[in-house]
C-alpha cells in the first residue's frame, strides 16, 4: 500500500469491538416544525429519543457551497450529497463546472463541441435534457447559454427535446418554462430552432440504475423516431393539454410522451443521420442509460428501429467515468480523488453496502466519487434490493424493511466492519408530494432505524446516523416571509412542494460500543456533510486522511 494511504489508529479513539453502521436517510432534513414538515409530524420515537442525547446530535449543513453547488440558495441533492459523504472534500460539482465553463468560453473549445459543430452547417444540433432551472440535475440558462453559442458558430436548425420536471421545482411550472423557451428560441437569428418532442421525466428518458428501461425507450420513440401516444403542433398546447383537469391534474413529473409536428403531421426534429445530439444535462444518474442507447452501435436492450448513422453525439459531462461514458462531452466532471471507500480497503476495513434500487448507485457510484463497481471485491460487498415500479406514494414503506433486514444480517455476520445503509423512503415518497404518504415514509424508516441500532448494541458496534438533504422535513410551497403555505387558486389547497429544500441535516452518534467519552465537537458550527467522513473514519478507531474535512467527534 502507499504509505500516504495508511490510516493511523486513532490516539483517543479505540477500535470498536463490533462494526460501524452508518445509515443515511435520504431526504431527511431538520426543518420548521410544523404539520407541514412530515418529519417532525410523523411518529418517530427512534430520531426523538437520539435527538435527546446530549452531544450526541447535531445538525449539518447539506446545500449550497458547503457541498460544491454555486450558491447557497441551491438546495442540496443526492449526488452531490453521498459525494460529501464518501469523499470527506467538498469539490466544484457539475452545476458549477458548466457555468464555469460557459463563462470563461471553455465550453467552445474542447473535443465536444468540435464534434457536434460538424452538425452546425448541414444537419441538426439536438439537446435533449431537463427543462427547469432546479438545478438538480441540469439548469434554464445553461441550456440557453449552449443554444445561443450554437447559433454565434453557425448552427443552422437546432431541435429541443424537454424533460418537464415538476420535481426539482413546483409542479406546474412546466408550462413557464416551455413558455419561455419558446420565445427564446424564436428570437434566434439565422438559426431555425424549435421543440420537437417531450414528455414528463418519470415517464420518459429519465430512468436510473436500469430501474425500468421502458422509460428510457419512451424516449428514444419520441425523441429520435418522432413516435409518441400524443401529437401537437406546438409544445405549450402539449403540456398545458396532457396536464388535464385543473382540480386533478397529471403531474409534470409523468406526463406523457408527446411529439410536435407540422401541418401535414409529420414530425419536426427526428434524429436524422449526421445529427448533433447533446444530453444538456450535468448529472449522471439519469442519463447513463440514454447514453448507452445513442453510444453502443450494438446496444440491444430494446428495439431502436433506427439508428442513425454518423452521430455526433456528447454528453454535457462524461457521465461514468469508469465506462467512458459517453466518450465525448462538453465539460470535464470534477474529480473526486483520495474517496473514503478506497481508504478503508486500503487499511483491511471490510464493508457492506447496501440500497433499493432507487438509492443503489448513491450508496456506491456517488459514494465513491461517481466510480462504477468495488475498490476491492474480496473486501466490499454491495447489496441491491429491487425497488418497486410505481409511484411511490401508493407504497410508502418501499424497500426500508427489506433493507433494514439485511443491514442487521450484515452486522451479525461478523464479516463486515462497516455497514453503510440508505433508506430511500423520505426521499423518493417526498417528491410525491404526498405529505401523508411522507409521514408514512419517515415513520417506517424510523421504526427500522429501532431494529437496527438494537443489532448495533448486540454486537458491541457504533452508528452515525444521517442524511443527504431535505426533502420530507417541508411538504408544502410557503410565502418567502411568513412562511405560510402557498394556497392553490383551482383547488383551494396548499401547494404541495415536491423538491429537496435547503435544510440542515441531522447527525446521531451513539452505540454501545462507543466509549461515554466519545462526543460532538461544538467548535465547528458551519460543518457540512463532508465533516461527516472522518467522523465515522473516527469511528472506526483510526484517524481520517489529512485534507478531509475535520471530524465531528472528540474523545474528551
Ligand atoms: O432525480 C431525482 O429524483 C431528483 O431530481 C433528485 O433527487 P435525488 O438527488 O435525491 O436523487
Ligand atoms: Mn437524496
Ligand atoms: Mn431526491
Amino acid at each position: 500500500m502507499a504509505p500516504s494511504m495508511q490510516l493511523a489508529p486513532h490516539p483517543s479513539i479505540p477500535k470498536p469491538e463490533g462494526p460501524v453502521m452508518v445509515c443515511i436517510l435520504d431526504g431527511w432534513g431538520v426543518n420548521v416544525e410544523d404539520k407541514y414538515n412530515a418529519v417532525f409530524s410523523a411518529d418517530t420515537p427512534t430520531t426523538d429519543a437520539l435527538r435527546a442525547v446530549p452531544r450526541r446530535y447535531r445538525s449539518v449543513k447539506a446545500h449550497g457551497t458547503a457541498v460544491g453547488l454555486p450558491s447557497d440558495a441551491d438546495m442540496g441533492n443526492s449526488e452531490v450529497g453521498h459525494n460529501a459523504l464518501g469523499s470527506g472534500q467538498v469539490v466544484d460539482q457539475g452545476a458549477r463546472l458548466v457555468d464555469m465553463a460557459l463563462e470563461s468560453g471553455k465550453m467552445f473549445e474542447g473535443a465536444g463541441w468540435k464534434l457536434i459543430s460538424g452538425a452546425f452547417a448541414d444537419h441538426t444540433v439536438h439537446f435533449i435534457g431537463l427543462l427547469s432551472d432546479g438545478g438538480v440535475h441540469s439548469r434554464f440558462n445553461q441550456l440557453i447559454g449552449c443554444i445561443k453559442g450554437a447559433v454565434e458558430r453557425g448552427a443552422k436548425r437546432i431541435r429541443v427535446h424537454i424533460l418537464t420536471d415538476g420535481r426539482d421545482v413546483p409542479d406546474g411550472s412546466s408550462a413557464a418554462f416551455v413558455a419561455q423557451l419558446q420565445e427564446d428560441l424564436a428570437g434566434l437569428k439565422g438559426c431555425d430552432a424549435k421543440i420537437a418532442s417531450g414528455g414528463g421525466r418519470m415517464n420518459i428518458t429519465m430512468d436510473r440504475y436500469e430501474a425500468d428501461w421502458s422509460m428510457v425507450k419512451r424516449g428514444w420513440d419520441a425523441h429520435v423516431l418522432g413516435k409518441a401516444p400524443h401529437t401537437f403542433k406546438d409544445a405549450l398546447t402539449a403540456v398545458k393539454t396532457l396536464r388535464g383537469d385543473p382540480e386533478n391534474p397529471i403531474s409534470d413529473q409523468y406526463l406523457p410522451a408527446f411529439v410536435i409536428v407540422d401541418d401535414d403531421g409529420k414530425p419536426v426534429g427526428t434524429i436524422e443521420d449526421g445529427d448533433a445530439v447533446v444530453l444538456f444535462n450535468f448529472r449522471a444518474d439519469r442519463m447513463v442509460e440514454m447514453s448507452k442507447a445513442f453510444e453502443y452501435p450494438d446496444f440491444d436492450i430494446f428495439d431502436r428501429v433506427r439508428y442513425p448513422a454518423d452521430l455526433k453525439f456528447v454528453g454535457m459531462m462524461q457521465y461514468d467515468g469508469d465506462l467512458l461514458l459517453p466518450k465525448t462531452y462538453l465539460v470535464p466532471p470534477p474529480e473526486i480523488k483520495g474517496v473514503s471507500g478506497e481508504y478503508l480497503v486500503k487499511n483491511g476495513i471490510t464493508t457492506f453496502a447496501c440500497s433499493e434500487t432507487q438509492k443503489f448507485g448513491h450508496v456506491t457510484f456517488f459514494w465513491n466519487g461517481n466510480r462504477s463497481g468495488y475498490f476491492d471485491s474480496s473486501k466490499e460487498t454491495y447489496l441491491e434490493i429491487p425497488s418497486d415500479n410505481c409511484p411511490f406514494n401508493e407504497k410508502p414503506d418501499m424497500k426500508a424493511v427489506e433493507i433494514m433486514e439485511a443491514g442487521r444480517e450484515a452486522l451479525r455476520s461478523g464479516k463486515y466492519q462497516m455497514v453503510r445503509l440508505n433508506f430511500a423512503n423520505p426521499d423518493m415518497v417526498g417528491h410525491t408530494g404526498d405529505l401523508n404518504a411522507s409521514i408514512r415514509a419517515c415513520a417506517v424508516v424510523d421504526e427500522c432505524v429501532a431494529e437496527l441500532i438494537k443489532v448495533v448494541d448486540e454486537v458491541n458496534g457504533r452508528f452515525l446516523v444521517t442524511s443527504d438533504h431535505g426533502n420530507s422535513d417541508d411538504m408544502v410551497q410557503r410565502e418567502k416571509k411568513t412562511l405560510k403555505p402557498l394556497i392553490d387558486k383551482d383547488t383551494g389547497k396548499p401547494m404541495p412542494l415536491t423538491s429537496h429544500t435547503l435544510a440542515p441535516v441531522p447527525v446521531y452518534i451513539g452505540g454501545k460500543g462507543l466509549p461515554a467519552n466519545v462526543v460532538l465537537r461544538d467548535d465547528l458550527p458551519d460543518a457540512g456533510l463532508a465533516n461527516i467522513t472522518a467522523t465515522y473514519i473516527n469511528l472506526l478507531g483510526l484517524q481520517a486522511p489529512e485534507k478531509y474535512k475535520p471530524s465531528l467527534i472528540v474523545a474528551e
